[in-house]
């Protein structure tokens, strides 16, 4: 109850253990508190905060409009709901080599247990849309640097992610993904691979841990976490899984509730008012206070 009963140090001390572990981790993207508890529940090793999850529920889309202040609440409040390290979104790293030092410390401020840093150019857009730019190998370095030499807790891991896949090929992309690395990357997320070879090829090549993002209606096939194990991913995120599967739910509801003047044909899709207190683990509360749980559902 109440959040987090572990501490962001010992979350993110979990995730540099679990990185060096043989199984791969999965980080579904969590899109609050709520639906970071249910991945705990369900038994994922961590949680995701999405970059293009939280501009989408601002109405916003994913070109860099979110400030580095919206981005570290949203995530403070996800990453102390849960025992799980979060993983979140940093985007370009909200400015110069500098301003990523900042970020770097407010993430880290904020509980958060890792980031990733993306090379693309302001502003930037999705990953697995076509025409983006990629700023210079030694202007990412430089991010990568400062992010490296900002943190605080040796454990906050700290991803490097490459979207030059897309304009200048797999080999080019390997080696911006090396030179992140030598820059103190500790994880790699080649953005948008066109199959599993290539994850393949980027894990062989790099001495660092890499990353595949399972995102769907994109670039990249949906791979099996086993399939991504055995291609050498350490790591896997499904990181608008939950916004899409929301959003397709609720417009059916509204839909209904638009056509038939009343939302009794879906009630039976809906989590139930006993499962989410369940979820919340509402019952426990009473501990504290036995008149808060006395009712029955
Ligand atoms: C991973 C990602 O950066 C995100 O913001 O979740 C996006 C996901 C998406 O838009 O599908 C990405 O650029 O891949
Ligand atoms: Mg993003």
């Amino acid at each position: 109850m109440l959040g987090a009963h572990t501490s962001a140090a010992d979350r993110r001390l979990r995730l540099r253990e679990e990185l060096a572990g043989d199984a791969i981790l999965r980080f579904p993207g969590a899109i609050n508190p709520l639906n970071a508890q249910l991945i705990e529940q369900i038994g994922f090793e961590g949680v995701y905060i999405s970059g293009g999850a939280f501009s989408a529920a601002q109405g916003l889309p994913d070109i860099g409009l979110t400030t580095l202040s919206e981005v570290t609440e949203h995530g403070r409040t996800i990453a102390g709901m849960t025992n799980l390290p979060a993983f979140i979104d940093a985007d370009t790293g909200f400015g110069e080599p500098m301003n990523v030092a900042r970020t770097i410390q407010s993430l880290e401020d904020a509980g958060l247990a890792a980031c990733h840093l993306e090379d693309q150019v302001n502003p930037k857009r999705c990953g697995h849309l076509d025409g983006k730019e990629v700023v210079a190998t030694s202007e990412m370095t430089k991010r990568i640097t400062a992010a490296a030499g900002a943190r605080r807790d040796p454990n906050f891991v700290i991803s490097a992610r490459t979207d030059a896949r897309a304009g200048e090929g797999l080999d080019a992309a390997i080696d911006r993904a090396k030179a992140y690395a030598d820059a103190g990357a500790d994880l790699i997320f080649p953005e948008a691979m066109r199959d599993l070879s290539e994850f393949e090829t980027f894990a062989k090549a790099l001495d660092v841990p890499i990353l595949a993002n399972m995102t769907e209606f994109g670039k990249s096939e949906l791979f099996t976490a086993d399939q991504l194990a055995d291609a050498g991913v350490k790591m896997v995120i499904y990181p608008v899984t939950t916004l899409r599967l929301a959003m397709g739910a609720i417009e059916d509801g509204l839909r209904t509730i638009m056509a038939d003047g009343t939302q009794s044909g879906v009630v039976d899709r809906m989590q139930t008012r006993a499962r989410l207190y369940e979820v919340l683990d509402y019952e426990s509360y009473n501990a504290f206070d036995e008149n808060v749980f006395n009712f029955t559902v």
